[in-house]
């Protein structure tokens, strides 16, 4: 046996030993969340548990960042406790989580990305489909996007929450690469036509400009049926990402076309009950203010007055018309800080209408 044979022999054994550990401390935890479902059910009786605890997992990750002693990066580390946390949960209560379908679609790799693998994730047709599915009960929770970093708010999520009764309950952002993809089948036939999502052309729009100018651009309801179809139509291409072309077995001709390098979206978790605070929250609103000058102004001072952080204001019309404006606000804090809840009761003093749409954990991940 060589130096290097009897060398790697060791570092195994070592390996084969750590595993057995590591193994081992798993099985207590997955004890222990099994025990904490016990508890919530036992001071809950006949009521319905809520065992999901997005502001504790959101303080569990955060730690986990903060005391991780290298070498595998804050990121990844994290990731392997979201998925032991979310094997813990299944323990607990499997979970039901609808998103923006069809399978394969970036909203999909965001609900994984927040809740582990350990989910069931149900894809729905349309938002409001997810918004319903979760209001019935048949999901405990819902992912929707709503605001990409290239080609701004998703406008259909925004008017939802003027109507539904569901909470935003966290928030998570995933980096969005596009890639140009084909059936293998193809082999070198020229491209007649790309399929993709309107938004997905958008933000490749240069790089199709650059690349594959002339070539026909047909917009189809989602990355993953745009996929779909180049799958089974030769000849024929998709922009779409990793999870799609995994599904539909393409190969990919040209990765990573997204015009922006940062291109990011942010999707939200929606559900029927609040959240704690977590120690680093986010809080969103609806506001309708009257029609008359300096609305806006007296909106924004309070915000200024107690020193408290905008992430977001956008505007959309109302939908019934006796909401002038409609705000839709992001600001750092939670509704149970004593400052915020200050500033929501001013708020409401000059506001027409004023909806809280929750408070929760900013994005660990
Ligand atoms: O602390 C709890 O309430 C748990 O249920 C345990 C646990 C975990 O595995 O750490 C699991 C699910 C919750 O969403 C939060 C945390």
């Amino acid at each position: 046996m060589s130096d290097e044979q009897i060398r790697l022999g060791e570092l195994r054994d070592q390996i084969d030993s750590l595993d057995q550990q590591i193994m081992d401390l798993i099985s207590a935890r997955a004890r222990c969340a099994q025990e904490v479902a016990h508890v919530k059910m036992a001071a809950n009786p006949g009521e319905d548990v809520f065992f999901y605890r997005p502001e504790r997992e959101a303080q569990v990750l955060r730690r986990i960042k903060e005391a991780n002693p290298g070498p595998l990066a804050d990121e990844e580390m994290a990731r392997l406790f979201r998925e032991i946390m979310s094997a813990c949960l299944a323990l607990e209560q499997p979970m039901r989580i609808a998103f923006l379908g069809p399978a394969g679609t970036f909203t999909q790799a965001a609900a994984l990305k927040h809740f582990g693998h350990s989910v069931i994730s149900v894809p729905m047709p349309a938002i409001d489909a997810v918004f319903r599915e979760v209001e019935s009960g048949a999901a405990q929770y819902g992912v929707v996007p709503v605001e990409n970093s290239t080609e701004g708010m998703i406008n259909h999520t925004l008017d939802m929450f003027i109507s539904s009764p569901l909470k935003i309950c966290g928030e998570v952002q995933l980096r969005i690469h596009h890639h140009l993809m084909r059936s293998p089948q193809s082999g070198d036939q020229p491209l007649s036509r790309i399929y993709s999502h309107q938004q997905s052309f958008a933000q490749c729009r240069q790089w199709l400009d650059a690349h594959q100018y002339g070539v026909e651009r047909v917009t189809v309801s989602s990355n993953a049926e745009a996929a779909r179809r180049a799958a089974s139509e030769p000849g024929t291409a998709a922009i779409a990402g990793d999870m799609a072309a995994e599904l539909y077995g393409l190969e990919i001709m040209a990765g990573k076309i997204e015009d922006r390098p940062d291109n990011t979206t942010r999707f939200l978790i929606v559900g029927r009950e609040s959240v704690g605070p977590s120690g680093q929250d986010k809080t969103s609103i609806l506001v309708s203010m009257r029609n008359r000058p300096g609305a806006l102004y007296q909106l924004l001072e309070p915000f200024h007055r107690s020193g408290i952080s905008l992430t977001r204001i956008e505007t959309r019309p109302s939908p019934s018309g006796t909401w002038a404006y409609v705000f839709y606000i992001d600001f750092e804090g939670h509704m149970d800080d004593t400052n915020i809840s200050k500033l929501l009761e001013d708020l409401e003093e000059d506001a027409v209408e004023l909806k809280r749409l929750g408070s929760y954990p900013a994005g660990v991940l």
